[in-house]
């Protein structure tokens, strides 16, 4: 039998309170409607005693969603639980979220306070909210750093006092994942009703540990996961909900239920992301773009031959369209192979291992190889191969105090030749000595450099056009050094000439 595990997500309200992450009420619809696609059982849409902005928000995501429970966060202030009531009044299932500080540092430092005092305040606040609504839920603010005895005592009250729902918040990031665990198998062990509500996690991620902590807690009894898309959230962002229900559902035998579209995922990632003007970092785990990229050629050649050896989860199954092959110097011949089938070239032995060089040749120059630099690489290669005149070396000098002159080393039938020759350019000194090579009178009628894509580290393109006795004859080329590329499609052309 599995069991449910209640996806609370918190972005419209502790991400959202992030600097640069605010929403305005349009947006928070469109957020709020993307998770309810994705599947999330509550949805934190605010704080509505903050400001009348977020006010409004609250009732305008209680008007357009209806699946999920709505729920407004307040302090144990009870013009705050009148206001989130009051927000809260459209809404098809509300839940008020009440709470306060449980760790000396907050007792003494920020609430100026006692245990006891909190006590009674929590069990008022609670008592308080449950006159509006009947889903009350209690957070022990900065219970990660609470004693246990101490917490168990709240948590007891505030059910007595109505809470069908109790969140453990480790608010500053501090636990480690046995201790979060232990804290939620000790609340679990020793307070006589909790059977009587669920207890809910809400983990900070200030050492990284937010996913790590929520899962120590469902391990240990929690039904409740409070997280965020992109695990955007105060300070270092909260327990990130890509990371919790994907491991949740890699890990089938922990035996939960989720009830979370995950294909729903990636969509939701790229709209947090654009709404809130946070770019997700490339390695995130789950939604980063290189996720599901690989980029080294023992990875790309294992993936090719079967994707589960280096991928543990389906791309699909994220929303993601499908995992991609990167060409990059570390890539080997499988990836090569790879993208050269999908622009239909399908090189083998020889032919395959000099393309491979001349990529490699590439790939050191230049960080992205793209499609239409392997086609060109591919064209090159053919018409290199079937070229009578094949360039062996080529030396130039140019300067703005020197007279260009360029040195070409040519094979033709077996036969090496070298000619070195100026003109007004690299260029026209190359073409000279190729000229007094071939001994053809050509003439240069049109001569074009042009960059692939962009970038000063790109492929440059050259376009020949001579003509000999009455025809013409065009050659074509490309490298990253347009004065080589210039010379292998001035020799491309002449090659052609009966
Ligand atoms: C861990 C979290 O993420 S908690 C949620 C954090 N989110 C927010 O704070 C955003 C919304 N907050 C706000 O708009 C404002 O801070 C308000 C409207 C809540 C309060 O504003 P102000 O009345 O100006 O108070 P201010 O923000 O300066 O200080 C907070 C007060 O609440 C008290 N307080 C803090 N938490 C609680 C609590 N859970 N229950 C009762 N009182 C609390 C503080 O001790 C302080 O009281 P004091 O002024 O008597 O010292
Ligand atoms: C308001 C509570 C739940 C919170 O955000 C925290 O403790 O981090
Ligand atoms: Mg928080």
């Amino acid at each position: 039998m599995t069991e449910k595990i209640y996806i609370f997500d918190t972005t419209l309200r502790d991400a959202e309170q992030v600097p640069g992450c605010q929403l305005n009420t349009i947006e928070k619809i469109e957020v709020a409607r993307q998770l309810e696609k994705l599947g999330v059982d509550i949805i934190e849409a605010g704080f509505p005693v903050s400001s009348p902005g977020d006010f409004n928000s609250v009732v305008e995501i209680s008007k357009a969603v209806t699946n999920p429970t709505i729920c407004a966060l307040t302090r144990a202030v009870k013009k705050d639980i009148e206001v989130a009531a009051e927000a809260l009044k459209f809404a098809q299932r509300g839940r008020i979220h009440t709470g306060i500080g449980t760790s000396d540092y907050h007792i003494y430092e920020k609430l100026n306070s006692t245990p006891e005092e909190i006590i009674r305040q929590a069990v008022e606040a609670v008592k308080y909210a449950r006159r509006f609504v009947e889903d009350v839920e209690f957070y022990a603010e900065d219970a990660g750093r609470t004693a246990e005895e101490y917490l168990a005592r709240v948590i007891e009250a505030v059910i007595q006092a109505g809470a069908t729902v109790v969140n453990i918040p480790d608010t500053t990031g501090y636990c480690l994942p046995n201790e979060y665990g232990a804290k939620i198998a000790y609340l679990k062990n020793h307070v006589p009703n909790i059977d009587k509500a669920i207890i809910s996690t809400h983990c900070h991620n200030d050492l990284g540990m937010a996913t790590a902590n929520t899962i120590a807690a469902i391990q240990n009894g929690a039904r409740q996961v409070e997280v965020t898309i992109n695990g955007l959230g105060e300070r270092a962002g909260n327990t990130a909900l890509e990371e919790v229900v994907m491991a949740i559902s890699c890990h089938k035998n922990l035996n939960f239920d989720l009830g979370i579209n995950t294909r729903q995922i990636i969509a939701s990632s790229q709209l947090v992301s654009s709404l809130m003007r946070v770019p997700v970092q490339p390695n995130k785990a789950i939604v980063g773009r290189n996720a599901f990229a690989h980029s080294s050629g023992i990875h790309q050649d294992g993936v090719l031959k079967s994707r589960e050896t280096y991928e543990i989860i389906a791309p699909e199954e994220v929303g993601v369209d499908q995992s991609s092959i990167i060409l990059t110097a570390r890539s080997g011949r499988a990836a090569l192979k790879h993208h050269l089938k999908e622009i239909g070239y399908t090189p083998e032995g020889e032919e395959l291992d000099i393309l491979y060089q001349k990529f490699l040749e590439l790939a050191d120059k230049k960080k992205d190889i793209t499609t239409r630099d392997l086609e060109v690489l591919a064209g090159m290669e053919k018409s290199r191969k079937n070229r009578s005149l094949k360039l062996e070396a080529l030396q130039v000098v140019c300067g703005s105090t020197t007279l260009p002159t360029a040195t070409v080393q040519v094979s033709f039938g077996g036969d090496i030749f070298t000619e070195t020759a100026s003109g007004n350019g690299p260029v026209d000194a190359a073409f000279n000595a190729i000229k007094s090579i071939t001994k053809r009178r050509v003439h240069v009628e049109e001569y074009l450099v042009q960059a692939i894509t962009r970038g000063s580290d790109d492929l440059g393109k050259v376009h020949v056009q001579i003509s000999h006795k009455g025809k013409m004859y065009h050659g074509f080329a490309a490298n990253t050094d347009i004065i080589s590329a210039s010379v292998e499609s001035f020799l491309d052309a002449i090659s052609k000439i009966s």
